[in-house]
């Protein structure tokens, strides 16, 4: 694996695999794990403990670094158990992991839960990484964009009730 830069796969069940190299500057902490076959996300844990009091944040290592090929990025993805059991998720969920970073993965938890504090050891699984292809934009500059169907309809504007009997103008 001499050029990381460049993307190399092989497959796994429905899965093109993607080779990333990772470093451990943490040299107990665990490789990112998939529970599952076909999980999207590789599990991260906490280097550290913490007790986020209710309503704060706290940013807590992942004793991991990657070298992510070009064209990928990972993103940090909130575990849903966490987020149903304790409230907790991420501040900026999902966070951007860039191809050409290399420092240590970290993720910004913060407890949403207003009474009760969230405690994590060193050790437990706090997050989610998922890798992906991503494209790049080449931005062209116009005076008009092309029409749509929605048009500048947004921020609600399709409403909450059902569309299934195909009523339009939602509420
Ligand atoms: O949850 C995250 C989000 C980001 N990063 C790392 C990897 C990423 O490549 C770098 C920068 O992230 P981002 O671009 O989101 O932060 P920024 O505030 O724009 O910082 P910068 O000015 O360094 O780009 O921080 C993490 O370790 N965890
Ligand atoms: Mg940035």
């Amino acid at each position: 694996m001499t050029n990381p830069t460049e993307a190399r796969f092989s497959a796994e069940g429905g899965n093109r695999l993607v080779d990333v190299l990772i470093t451990r500057l943490d040299p107990e902490v665990p490789l990112p794990g998939y529970a599952h076959p076909g999980d999207a996300g590789a599990d991260l844990v906490t280097t550290s403990d913490v007790s986020i009091p209710p309503g704060e944040r706290a940013m807590v290592g992942t004793g991991i670094a990657i070298a992510l090929p070009a064209g990928y990025a990972a993103f940090v993805h909130p575990r849903s158990g966490l987020a149903h059991r304790l409230g907790v998720s991420i501040v900026n969920t999902p966070g951007t992991v860039d191809a050409g970073y290399r420092g240590e993965i970290k993720v910004v938890l913060v407890n949403h839960d207003l009474r009760e504090p969230a405690v994590f050891a060193r050790g437990d699984r706090i997050a989610q990484l998922v890798v992906q292809r991503v494209e790049r934009a080449r931005f062209h500059e116009v005076e008009r964009l092309p029409g749509s169907a929605r048009g500048d309809g947004g921020y609600g504007s399709t409403g909450t009730a059902s569309q299934a009997g195909g009523s339009a103008g939602g509420r």
